[in-house]
């Protein structure tokens, strides 16, 4: 095939310089590929974006500061990449602790085991699943806000710790009972760990994402602070208006329907499934932020 590509080549412009291509050489362009990709994902996916559009405009600054032979700017610039590249890890901590986490998540090798096969591999069962979505339903329809973090492969513990432990098992009744007005559990979130619900009260991070709506406020913001941390499922009822909304991976998509909302959570019932490398993404359900 290279012999062929080569005389084609030569037969064309000449004698081309084409360097011995090996099997291995085809793998590592693959590997590169894959990982440029999943950076750029990441990038896209991440406030790294703005850092990137940041450096970029430095970057031009310089140029013009080079072409014009600004030498204290250019000197100024050299002493201070060390500074900037230190800055840039300390913002971009939780970002780059979440990319870590993520990787480490990844079970590359799971599929391979055929007695993976026999395990316990669901999450939490239909019945969490449906009353789940039951509540969320039953609260929107009366506007009673709430927020449910569904915790999936890495662990909340220092979240559950913010607020009050509960160990009982998840349905429709008792998470309505929780999110009752006037009532001590109801302010704040609850976790749900497999088929229990472990805490409720408890504070999650703020997201500082600029892009979310002004019309939402700081139980929104949870959910999405909350997504953008970890990799658990976040759901959200408003007191204002009653919607269902769902965080997952830093994408809050609000106003969603119950189907949606069952579909999602089947996602993630499987264990397994969280080892997929690549998952086809289907469109955006209404307003995602
Ligand atoms: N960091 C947080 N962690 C957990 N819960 C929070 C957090 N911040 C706010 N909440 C919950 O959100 C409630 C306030 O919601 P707020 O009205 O500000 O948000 P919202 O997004 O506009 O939601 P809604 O549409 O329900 O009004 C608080 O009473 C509390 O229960």
């Amino acid at each position: 095939m290279q012999q062929e590509i080569k005389q084609i080549l030569h037969k064309l412009i000449g004698d081309p310089y084409i360097p011995e291509l090996r099997i291995t050489d085809i793998v590592e362009i693959l590997i590169i590929a894959v990982i440029v990709y999943e950076i750029m994902l990441w990038i896209k996916n991440t406030k790294a974006w703005m850092l990137l559009r940041g450096l970029l405009m430095l970057g031009l600054f310089i140029l013009v500061a080079y072409v014009f032979r600004m030498h204290a700017i250019l000197y100024l610039a050299r002493e201070s990449i060390g500074i900037l590249a230190f800055a840039a890890l300390v913002v971009f901590q939780p970002e780059l602790r979440r990319a870590l986490e993520k990787l480490g998540e990844k079970n590359l090798f799971s599929s391979f085991y055929l007695f993976d096969r026999g395990r316990e591999n669901l999450r939490f069962s239909d019945r969490t699943r449906e009353a789940l979505v039951d509540a969320c339903f039953s609260m929107g329809s009366v506007k009673t806000g709430a927020l449910i973090v569904v915790e999936r492969a890495i662990h909340l513990t220092e979240y559950e710790m913010t607020g009050i432990e509960l160990d009982c098992k998840v349905s429709e009744q008792v998470i309505l009972n929780i999110f009752e007005h006037n009532t001590p559990l109801h302010d704040g979130a609850v976790i749900i760990r497999g088929d229990r619900i472990t805490s409720a009260t408890c504070y999650l991070p703020l997201s500082d994402n600029m892009q979310i709506s002004k019309s939402l406020g700081t139980r929104h913001r949870a959910a999405l602070g909350m997504s953008e941390v970890s990799d658990a499922l976040i759901l959200v009822v408003s007191e204002e208006t009653g919607f269902v909304s769902m965080a997952m991976d830093g994408q809050l998509v609000r106003n969603v329907t119950p189907e949606y909302l069952r579909e999602k959570l089947g996602q993630i019932q499987n264990r397994l499934s969280d080892g997929k490398k690549f998952t086809i993404r289907k469109g955006r359900q209404r307003n995602e932020v």
